[in-house]
């Protein structure tokens, strides 16, 4: 798997594990240069190492629900699960053996587009080449393998509304309930004093539960490989320890640009990632963004289908709200209720759409889903959780470290936009001369470990 090529011709070709990046360099009077470089990049143990744990802890989760699947569909329940671990096997071997990239067969809306997403992989390569598990874009790659998970339940009825991540989201929640409890507390209890708050009050309020919803993004299971990965202890309480470890920080833009216009209508959109806790430090910043009278609707924004482990469906919102409202916990229960009513009066809109379940850069947003595009360009702001998104924002290209964000962004700016991301893979963009090169002496993990993070914004549409 290599990354997508930037906008300069760079292009790695897979030599057992040493890649030879040929790099035109335009910029530099057409010189170019081949760096020989011995790469062991993330992306080759994401496909060669992670995702195999992943499918096969789908494999083993499907194996542990048979009993389910009889009680509820009869002999057909487990005849279906059978067509499912069979089907799972298969994909498995295909990645672990690098087989080539085949198309999407079981004929859903959005088949077409992956099949000639497929053709167009088929077209950046030489003549009989064909696109394949450890030669294809990692980006293409990963979502692929999800909206493969996602064939293999839909070709085995009666299961395949199953979420195969749900048992797993379900316990990441559960497992960050203490967390939850002191968020909810720290928002309700900042709420009944909030008229004698002032400005700089407010501000201080808004600014701590942003970078809360930041290091919400830490809890993600596809990083994780499906392993536990939840909230075991209240956030507020390392958010000044965490504070040197935001790369960018372009909180004062974001508090800016909502506080200009206070008491007009404004929209703010938050484009989801994970489920759980990180879903909870969204719904929190959503619900301070309206008390404090920064935005007047919020909207939300999920995935179709299981994705990336632990992305956020209409089902996990549904569950979430269904917790919060069954706990015996005051706070919250409170929050259960307000956010259910916000969703029931129109305050928070809910809205999902195919485009974020594609491998699509957001650059070709525009032309692949010009009505998600407009719908974005209502917006006052629209936030990207999560570190899927800020590859696709930036076309998961290696960009140089100091590019600004706006370049990354290329043709993609629908309205003033701000990514809220842990960082958990080796792209990054925006940062200061020699930043990215002095954090790699003392810590060659530092862009996927997840313990630095962006609140990076960019003004321009
Ligand atoms: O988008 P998220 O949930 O913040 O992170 C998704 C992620 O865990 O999956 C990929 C690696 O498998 C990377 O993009 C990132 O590490
Ligand atoms: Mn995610």
């Amino acid at each position: 798997m290599i990354r997508s090529t930037v906008p300069k011709i760079r292009k790695k070709f897979k030599i057992t594990e040493l890649y030879f990046y040929l790099c035109i360099n335009l910029s530099s009077a057409h010189s170019y240069c081949l760096i020989f470089v011995l790469y062991r990049s993330f992306a080759y143990f994401t496909v060669k190492d992670r995702l195999p744990q992943i499918l096969t802890k789908v494999i083993d989760t499907v194996h542990r629900y048979k009993h389910k699947f009889l009680e509820e569909y009869g002999e057909e329940g487990i005849d279906g699960e059978k067509r499912a671990l069979a089907y799972f096997s298969k994909l498995r071997n295909e990645m672990q053996t690098d087989k080539p990239i085949i198309p999407i067969i079981d004929d859903l809306p959005d088949t077409h587009i992956w099949n000639e997403y497929l053709q167009y992989q088929k077209s950046l390569l030489g003549d009989g080449e064909q696109p394949s598990w450890f030669r294809s874009p990692w980006l293409y790659v990963e979502c692929y393998l999800y909206r493969r998970i996602h064939e293999g339940m839909t070709l085995s009825p009666p299961i395949s509304t199953y979420d195969v991540f749900m048992e797993a989201k379900n316990d990441g929640y559960l497992q960050s309930e203490n967390a939850v409890i002191a968020l909810c507390t720290h928002l309700q209890e900042f709420k009944t004093n909030i008229a004698d708050t002032s400005e700089a009050g407010c501000k201080e309020a808004f600014s701590k539960l942003l970078q809360v919803s930041l290091w919400g993004n830490k809890c993600d299971l596809s990083i994780s490989g499906g392993q536990d990965n939840s909230q075991k202890f209240s956030i507020l309480n390392s958010l000044e320890s965490f504070k040197s470890n935001i790369l960018v920080d372009n909180t004062e833009s974001v508090w800016q640009i909502l506080s200009q216009k206070k008491n007009s209508s404004r929209r703010v959109d938050i484009v989801l990632d994970n489920a759980g806790f990180e879903l909870i430090t969204d719904f929190v910043l959503a619900d301070i963004l309206l008390s404090l009278k920064l935005a007047t609707e919020v909207h939300f924004h999920a995935k179709c289908i299981p994705w990336y482990v632990s992305d956020t469906t209409k089902r996990d919102i549904d569950w979430t709200i269904k917790q919060l409202l069954s706990t015996n916990n005051r706070w919250m229960s409170k929050c259960g209720e307000i956010w259910k009513e916000n969703l029931k009066k129109g305050r928070w809109v809910y809205h999902e759409h195919l485009f974020w379940t594609l491998p699509h850069e957001f650059c070709s947003m525009a032309q692949t889903a010009p009505d998600l595009y407009s719908e974005l360009q209502k917006s006052d702001l629209v936030l990207f959780k999560g570190d899927l998104n800020y590859r696709k924002l930036t076309g998961d290209r290696k960009w140089d470290f100091t590019v600004p964000f706006t370049q990354a962004l290329t043709t993609f700016h629908p309205a003033p936009l701000c990514s809220v991301r842990t960082l958990k893979s080796d792209v990054q963009v925006g940062l200061k001369p020699g930043a990215g090169e002095q954090l790699a002496v003392s810590e060659t993990d530092w862009m996927i470990s997840g313990k630095y993070g962006i609140i990076q914004f960019d003004a321009s549409v």
